[in-house]
């Protein structure tokens, strides 16, 4: 890991009317690290994401990707950026590899490049072999490998992906992360994901932020924050990321989870699209 931030956010704030989705958030990310921003639905994770690719306006606070501004050196920022959103961005109509090309053109990529770049990425990920059957044949988890391709084509410094194994069975979820960990390991790449699985934060995140109600309730490595919990509470069963996490958002957590219900059920709905293309 090298020193230095990747991603400085500093009072960040959004609001959708009344409803303050981000509440004041300080983060920083260090470059080469995988950073998971956890919590509930309706935490606010995706709204900081949202900020930190430049797809919404910083209403308030600061931030900074590599040191640029995101409100003031948005195509700069852009550049450095792979995101990969919750929602489906592959096209079922076309072939893995005609999907990459598209994100290669987009992200403009040099006309010579792109074709090593483009099997470089499906390499990446595992599927060299599938890359020249229709998406729509694919798994879900080859769904999010591709994905996960289209967003690796523009060499990003920092990754960023919402929710990368919604949806996804244990074993295809457990391929998505060893695909992150293996480029991030060849290119000290950053990754900044959000998750609501704990187990998976605490495996394969090197830190992570508890969020909940627009704002960071703890901050450290999954070992710092258990063994402090662990420190308050003396004997017992030792904790996990779940119960830290109860710890941090107290009471409140249930009527979130009771609040966002609905909004659940839509993600889960949209993810299984993405695995009935298969
Ligand atoms: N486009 C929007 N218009 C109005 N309110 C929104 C919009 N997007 C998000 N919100 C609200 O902002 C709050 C934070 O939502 P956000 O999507 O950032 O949470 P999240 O932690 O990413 O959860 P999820 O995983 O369900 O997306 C929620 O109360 C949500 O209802």
């Amino acid at each position: 890991m090298t020193t230095g931030s990747a991603v400085d956010c500093t009072g960040l704030v959004y609001a959708f009317g009344t409803n303050r989705a981000v509440d004041g958030v300080d983060l920083s990310v260090a470059t080469g690290e995988v950073f998971g921003l956890l919590g509930p639905n309706g935490a606010g994770k995706t709204t900081t994401i949202r900020a930190i690719t430049t797809l919404l306006p910083v209403a308030a606070g600061m931030v900074q990707v590599f040191g640029n501004d995101v409100a003031r050196e948005k195509m700069a920022v852009r550049r450095l950026l792979g995101y990969v959103p919750q929602a489906l961005s592959a096209d079922a109509g076309l072939t893995g590899r005609e999907n990459v090309t598209l994100f290669a053109r987009v992200f403009d990529v040099p006309r010579r490049e792109r074709r090593p770049r483009v099997a470089a990425a499906l390499e990446a990920v595992g599927l060299t072999d599938a890359a020249d059957r229709l998406a729509k044949t694919y798994s879900g988890g080859m769904i999010r490998r591709l994905e996960l391709a289209q967003a690796l084509v523009n060499a990003p410094r920092l990754l960023v992906l919402d929710e990368p194994t919604i949806g996804l069975d244990p074993i295809a979820r457990t391929e998505v992360w060893e695909h992150i960990g293996a480029v991030r390991a060849a290119t000290g790449m950053t990754v900044l994901v959000t998750t609501h699985y704990m187990d998976e934060a605490d495996q394969y995140c090197d830190r992570v932020a508890l969020m909940h109600r627009g704002q960071i309730r703890g901050l450290g490595t999954p070992r710092e924050l258990k063994d402090n919990l662990a420190a308050t509470r003396g004997d017992g069963p030792p904790p996990t990321l779940e119960d830290v996490f109860r710890h941090f958002a107290g009471r409140d957590l249930a009527d979130a989870h009771e609040d966002q219900k609905e909004r659940f059920s839509d993600v889960r709905r949209t993810r299984r699209t993405a695995s009935r293309l298969g």
